[in-house]
């Protein structure tokens, strides 16, 4: 049966003044697969690090896995939800093979030094590798990979602890048309399975949202302008409302494109 794996209530995160994030209820289940949009600023990635555990709301309660925030040790917590952003990537040093890139995940560190890594977790990072179609390159340098290498790594890296929650900030950003579709392609596989964790992703464009995704939610200015079953919340309507400019959606086995409408 399906759990919560997010709960916020009345949240708000208040940053000089202003509510980057404004009396917000939100609720995730484990079986649910959510995309987030909305335009530059509207506070997407605010909510991706409350999620994460790696920021406290100013106002309002957040459960994340059943444990409340503020008052669990976010240390134990941390491991249960794979976060992939470029932020992250980021921290990986250039020279990193790409197998310690993924088993570093393991100890929550970005750099391999002295760590002793049991049999279970090199098994588990090329069985990941394998997932996220990287077996030919384990060895090679992180730095060396190309955006769409890098891309997979990431997630790769992100999936390694078996999260509960993954979380995924503009995966396919920056993609070129192949390496997007490519990705999109493996990430609708992953999120169709029955054994994938709940996944919440941020993007810029309904063409990233992969097939096998139950839900979205629209946010402007730090306020949730529509959020549910994706086939309600993500409508042309929704995206004119959102983005304060007329934009025809189309849909076609899952997959989406958005334009301005004439
Ligand atoms: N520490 C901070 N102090 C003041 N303002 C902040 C702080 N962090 C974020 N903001 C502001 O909060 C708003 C929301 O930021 P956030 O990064 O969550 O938006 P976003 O939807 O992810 O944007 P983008 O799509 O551009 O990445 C922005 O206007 C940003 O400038």
């Amino acid at each position: 049966m399906a759990s919560t794996v997010l709960q916020f209530q009345h949240v708000s995160v208040v940053r000089d003044g202003n509510a980057i994030l404004d009396d917000m209820d939100w609720n995730v289940a484990s079986d649910e697969r959510w995309v987030i949009l909305g335009p530059n600023g509207a506070g997407k990635t605010t909510l991706l690090q409350i999620a994460a555990a790696a920021m406290h709301p100013t106002k309002g309660s957040v459960e994340v896995l059943g444990e409340p925030l503020g008052k669990t040790d976010v240390f134990e917590l941390r491991p249960m939800i794979g976060f992939a952003s470029t932020a992250m990537a980021r921290r990986i040093p250039k020279n990193e093979t790409v197998i310690d890139s993924v088993l570093t995940a393991a100890y929550s560190v970005t750099g391999r030094w002295n760590e002793e890594y049991e049999t279970i977790d090199d098994r588990r990072a090329q069985r990941v590798l394998k997932e996220w179609q990287l077996e030919g390159f384990a060895d090679r340098r992180f730095g060396s990979l190309s955006d769409g290498e890098q891309k997979r790594v990431q997630i790769a890296r992100s999936v390694m602890t078996d999260p509960e929650l993954l979380l995924l900030d503009e995966p396919a950003a920056s993609l070129d048309l192949g390496a997007r579709e490519e990705l999109v392609e493996l990430l609708g596989g992953y999120a169709s399975s029955a054994s994938s964790p709940a996944i919440v992703m941020v993007t810029h464009h309904v063409e990233e949202i992969p097939q096998g995704f139950t839900h979205a939610m629209l946010l402007a200015d730090g306020t949730i302008r529509s959020a549910g079953p994706i086939g309600e919340a993500l409508t042309s309507e929704t995206l004119t409302e959102t983005f304060g400019l007329p934009i025809e959606l189309t849909e076609r086995d899952g997959r989406y494109a958005a334009r301005a409408a004439r």
